[in-house]
């Protein structure tokens, strides 16, 4: 084909506009490969949908906190999927009874530091603490003041749970690491939360997975670079009910620990008060002696008791609605004439006993399969 075309053609200098116009064709080429090598790479990507999904999540929740032109990487977007709006969030201190000294102690050394910055600038004694630990055993309200403490800081909460950087491929999960407090500094002020953090950061051990290993490292490496960013308001918070399975690296690294321990006789009587608000309760309704008689239970286990009890006016309800159609239906309704109103009766001492005892069998059963579960753990 060559040999067709003139030699004084082949050997001239291309004129200007040929130059141009093969460079036009040669970035169309370029683009048009790029474009369909991407198209090709998306269309087999099985994780593809769950990113643009994640992608159109986070954009929402974050216009929703009110963060504006800020440009997130594909990594940050993904944890931005676990953010979680202050305004949301339905708990706030009153929800929280029988802590009040964890929760006086929480407004000034994490609370105080976000809202009066000003006070903590010129000092280097009064930083912020850059870890908090909450724990304590099960049931007993770290999650709840968690959250109480987002809500009132005010603070842009992340809700991260450990698989979201665990259950990955290697490599996703040190760039989510990564994303985690580029994220956070980016949004500031922003509290880190992570439940159940022995899970996740747990006693180094020569059985930890390589990437795992190197995912811990990086994860305390970055967590240290926020103390070395003065002005940063970045909070890491976790919550464990096994303290003693946490590394001690990252127990170092939160040296502001609350015990949110068992509950004594004056705070279960608080926790039930404050749980049965609300609710009609007859005259003869007498806390103190239930929570005398609920030694060892947690604020979870008083709910669980506290609903059960209130469950027996709606059987009896029911029941009596079923006696009811039966008479009705002997043409005794003239004798059953009382049963016809809509409401519940008020919850009783009776039915609160009634709870207590269903409780101390379910929890028997608990204790016989598994006696550590209601151990208290102290830190050390
Ligand atoms: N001090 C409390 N005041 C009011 N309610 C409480 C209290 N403690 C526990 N509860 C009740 O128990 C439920 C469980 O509490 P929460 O999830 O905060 O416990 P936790 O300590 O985080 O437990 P876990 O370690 O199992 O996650 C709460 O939703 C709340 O209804």
């Amino acid at each position: 084909m060559l040999s067709d075309i003139p030699r004084d053609a082949l050997l001239r200098p291309l004129t200007r506009n040929e130059v141009v116009g093969m460079l036009v064709r040669l970035t169309i080429f370029g683009a048009a490969t790029y474009y369909s090598i991407k198209w090709v790479v998306d269309a087999f990507d099985p994780t593809q949908k769950q990113k643009s999904q994640a992608k159109k999540r986070a954009e929402q929740l974050m216009k929703q906190i009110g963060v504006e032109g800020v440009s997130l990487t594909e990594y940050e977007m993904n944890i931005a999927t676990h953010l979680v709006d202050p305004r949301s969030i339905k708990v706030s201190w009153r929800d929280v009874a029988g802590l009040d000294e964890v929760i006086s102690e929480l407004q000034d050394t994490v609370i105080l530091p976000f809202q009066k910055r000003h006070l903590f600038c010129g000092s280097k004694l009064l930083q912020p603490p850059k870890g908090v630990l909450l724990y304590g055993p099960p049931g007993c309200g770290k999650t709840l003041i968690a959250k109480a403490t987002a809500k009132a800081s005010g603070c842009r909460f992340i809700n991260l749970q450990a698989s979201t950087l665990t259950d990955k491929w290697y490599g996703e999960s040190q760039k989510l690491t990564a994303a985690v407090f580029s994220m956070a500094v980016k949004i500031q002020p922003c509290i880190i939360f992570i439940d159940e953090i022995d899970s996740f950061l747990r006693n180094r051990s020569s059985m930890d997975h390589e990437a795992t290993a190197m995912m811990k490292a990086q994860f305390m490496s970055l967590w240290d670079g926020l103390d070395t960013a003065q002005n940063s308001q970045v909070m890491v918070m976790g919550a464990t009910n096994r303290p003693q399975d946490v590394d001690a690296a990252i127990l170092r690294r939160m040296p502001t620990a609350f015990h949110v321990g068992l509950p004594n006789a004056a705070q279960r009587e608080e926790i039930l008060r404050l749980i049965l608000s609300g609710e009609n309760l007859s005259n003869a309704i007498n806390l103190k002696e239930i929570a005398g008689q609920t030694e060892g239970y947690s604020g979870s286990d008083l709910k669980e008791l506290c609903r059960d009890a209130a469950m027996y006016r709606v059987r009896d309800y029911v029941r009596k609605q079923q006696m009811k159609q039966i008479a009705q239906q002997f043409q005794l309704d003239e004798e059953e004439e009382h049963l016809d109103g809509t409401q519940l009766r008020p919850v009783t001492q009776l039915d609160l006993m009634f709870g207590l005892d269903k409780m101390k069998e379910s929890k028997q059963a608990t204790v016989t399969a598994d006696p550590t579960n209601l151990r208290e753990v102290p830190l050390d």
